[in-house]
């Protein structure tokens, strides 16, 4: 599904992601691992085209960094759904409202944003919730918030990003627990993070990275 061939983004003071080579499959669950600073989130970046690479490119699908227009990665963002520390939802929205802005930004009807928000709230289980403002919600229902609005345009791909770094560790197995759902549900998911104790019983693929390059273990 990903193909990152000497992948180098260079920040020009130093810093960045150095010649990766490494793929990504399809269906799978890809734990990112390693110190802060180690190029996590840029590589991450990298994945839904916010940064371009230096040298070396990395395609997604159908979708080649070397050649992929501006209107191209528009596209190919679609089709990612992408989870934050910070859950960066809009704080005065209602939950509904906020789930539901993917939707509204590409055109669905009333109707069918009714029906996919409040199927995908239950999935969450934030029903209830959905009139409330997001800025009112406890960091745990934020973030579930959060994935609702990932994955409410249906993504092949969950980008999470130390998704449960502002969490404690109840709400952290259970945001932890809703992504392994969405993966045995047929979506892929990479989860960059430093949560060691919350991944230790899993099985998952572990990609591990130093100062900007992967580490073979
Ligand atoms: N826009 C930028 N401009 C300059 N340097 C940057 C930029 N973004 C990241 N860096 C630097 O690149 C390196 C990799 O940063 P990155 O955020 O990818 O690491 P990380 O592994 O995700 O860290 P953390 O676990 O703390 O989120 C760091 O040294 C960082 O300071």
């Amino acid at each position: 599904m990903i193909e990152c061939s000497k992948l180098t983004v260079n920040f020009g003071n130093g810093e960045g992601i150095r010649n990766i080579t490494t793929r990504f499959y399809e269906g799978d669950f890809t734990l990112l691992l390693g110190p802060t600073g180690c190029g996590k989130s840029t590589l991450m970046r990298v994945m839904y085209m916010d940064i371009l690479p230096s040298k070396g490119y990395i395609s997604i699908r159908n979708w080649d960094s070397r050649k992929i227009s501006k209107r191209q990665i528009l596209k190919l963002r679609r089709g990612i759904g992408i989870i934050f520390q910070d859950f960066r939802l809009i704080e005065n929205l209602s939950v509904f409202e906020n789930v539901a802005l993917p939707l509204i930004m590409t055109g669905h009807s009333r109707k069918s944003i009714l029906e996919r928000v409040s199927v995908i709230l239950d999935e969450v289980g934030l029903l209830e919730t959905w009139r409330q403002k997001a800025g009112s919600l406890s960091g745990g229902e934020k973030q579930r918030v959060a994935i609702a609005r990932a994955i409410v345009k249906k993504p092949f791909l969950v980008l999470a990003d130390e998704p449960t770094g502002n969490l404690d560790p109840e709400a952290a197995n259970t945001v932890f627990e809703l992504l392994k759902k969405i993966n045995a549900l047929g979506t892929s998911v990479i989860m960059a993070t430093h949560n060691y104790t919350l991944i230790e019983d899993t099985d998952y693929r572990r990609i591990y990275m130093e100062n900007g390059s992967l580490v073979d273990l």
